[in-house]
């Protein structure tokens, strides 16, 4: 790891400024070389570098100046990859770029892989695993709340709660293991009650990890709301509404959607993805039919259900009681309320009467917001998520699920009075798989996975 990488830190194409990173024992020297307090054509003047402080030049190839740039000098290991690292900060074109990347590379730097610098920046102990990870997410982030957990794991949040649950099992595990190596000075080993509660509740901090990760795909991915009801009732008109673009098909013509129409939009920093379906009714008309199967197919896929009457026809409770998933959530909405008075509202059935119906009308706007505000109250009603959550990964729920049934074996273990060595092998399975999160543990086919998902430069 003494070589010296370089890559382009911004993203390509042209703006206002663009970055380029070098990282290594040489990065001083290889900066040194292609900069100069003065343009090139005068007399070259050496940088005096002063760690993290700016300084202002010129970067030179022979007698022509490439481009004026600002060098910002970082010894290790106060640096982001705890190394020696060079950032010169220059006009972001591919073209000037490009050029002073291959002054470096001619120079003896290494084109670096995706991920390097903030691999270097795991591999010499300045971060974590999981804080790898968080910045992955971060530059992928595409909602608020995203944001929000990778930065309290950037912080390392995460990487602080697995290793206080290491520790405990560490310590554990060290008595266990007096007990094996040690019989006659230690004893028998003794399983107190006080160590019942300490396992136990490493165990349900697990767990809760665990249900976090679940909870938190929505957030994620985005939670998946499918509209639909019978034809011609306004579905589309809603879905343009919501999204406030004219996103989907509108005609007075029933079955006028056939496709799913989806697109995705964020309600006070929570992502949605919203689907647009076709109308469910008794139909022979084929490509309805086609649609009609789709839909029901989004409704399944759907974390929660928004269904579409209006005034004036009769609720359909057949169609809606095989329709209507009975374990996710169902907002009604009766569209259309610019045409009728109050008194008209078409009544629910029994089985929905709990559920009050949201009054919208697609046409004018009204009750649009208060459908947002539905919408989400009953997203994060169903969410556990505090504040400082820290949110696991699929990676990090894997090792966690590997780790609690280690655990779990090993305490049914205690209360059978198994033998200390079997015990001992899940306490160090268990401490094995927790420290895959972090990094202590992890093979190299773990970090590659990681890492390889980065861009060039980060
Ligand atoms: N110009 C620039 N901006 C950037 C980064 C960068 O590398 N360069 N970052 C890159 O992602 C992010 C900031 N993250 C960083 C994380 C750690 C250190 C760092 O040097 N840490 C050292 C020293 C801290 C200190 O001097 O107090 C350390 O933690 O030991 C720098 C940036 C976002 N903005
Ligand atoms: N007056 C009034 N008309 C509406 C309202 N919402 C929709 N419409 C009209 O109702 C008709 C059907 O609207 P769409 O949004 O296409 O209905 P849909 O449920 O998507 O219909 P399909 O895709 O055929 O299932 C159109 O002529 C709309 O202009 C509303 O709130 N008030
Ligand atoms: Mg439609």
């Amino acid at each position: 790891m003494t070589d010296t990488i370089a890559a382009i830190a911004t993203p390509f194409g042209s703006g206002g400024i663009g970055v380029i990173r070098i990282s290594g024992q040489q990065s001083f020297d290889l900066a040194a070389k292609i900069f100069s307090k003065t343009p090139a054509d005068g007399e070259k003047k050496a940088p005096q570098f002063i760690s993290h402080r700016v300084i202002h030049g010129f970067i030179c190839d022979g007698d022509t100046t490439v481009d004026e740039v600002l060098v910002i000098p970082m010894k290790g290991p106060r640096s982001y990859t705890a190394e020696d690292v060079v950032e010169i900060q220059a006009h972001s074109g591919t073209i000037v770029l490009r050029r002073i990347l291959d002054l470096l590379f001619k120079l003896g730097a290494r084109p670096a892989d995706p991920g390097e610098f903030t691999r270097r920046a795991f591999l010499n102990g300045r971060i974590d695993l999981t804080q790898a990870e968080a910045v992955a997410d971060i530059i992928n982030a595409r909602s608020d709340s995203s944001l929000k957990f990778a930065a309290s794991q950037n912080l390392g949040l995460l990487r602080q709660s697995i290793q206080d649950m290491i520790s405990v099992l560490t310590r554990f595990l060290a008595r266990l293991e007096a007990a094996i190596d040690f019989p006659d000075d230690a004893g028998a080993f003794s399983y107190t009650s006080q160590d019942k509660t300490t396992l136990q509740s490493v165990a349900d901090k697990i767990e809760g990890l665990i249900q976090q990760h679940k909870d938190a795909c929505f957030l994620k991915t985005g939670i998946r709301l499918a509209i639909c009801g019978e034809p011609n009732v306004g579905k589309s008109s809603i879905m343009n509404r919501i999204l406030e673009k004219e996103k989907s098909i509108i005609t007075a013509i029933p079955g006028t959607t056939r496709d799913p129409i989806e697109d995705s939009l964020t309600i006070e920093g929570i992502p949605f993805v919203i689907v647009d379906t076709a109308g469910i009714h008794q139909t022979d008309d084929l490509v309805e039919i086609i649609g009609i199967e789709k839909a029901r197919d989004q409704i399944e896929a759907a974390d929660i259900v928004l269904y579409v009457i209006e005034p004036g026809r009769p609720f359909p409770e057949k169609s809606v009681s095989k329709i209507l998933p009975e374990d996710k959530p169902v907002i009604f909405a009766i569209n259309k309320m610019d045409l009728i008075d109050e008194l008209d509202l078409p009544q629910l059935p029994q089985k929905y009467a709990d559920i009050s119906p949201v009054e919208v009308s697609a046409l004018t706007g009204k009750g649009i917001n208060t459908l947002r505000t539905r919408l989400l109250e009953t997203c994060i009603g169903n969410l556990e998520i505090g504040d400082d959550a820290v949110i696991p990964n699929l990676r990090h729920k894997n090792a966690l699920a590997q780790a609690l049934g280690h655990m779990t074996t090993m305490m049914d273990g205690l209360e059978k009075g198994q033998e200390e060595e079997t015990l001992a092998l899940d306490v160090k399975n268990c401490i094995d798989h927790l420290g895959t999160i972090t990094g202590d543990t992890a093979p190299p086919d773990i970090l590659d996975a990681v890492f390889n998902n980065f861009c060039i430069g980060k």
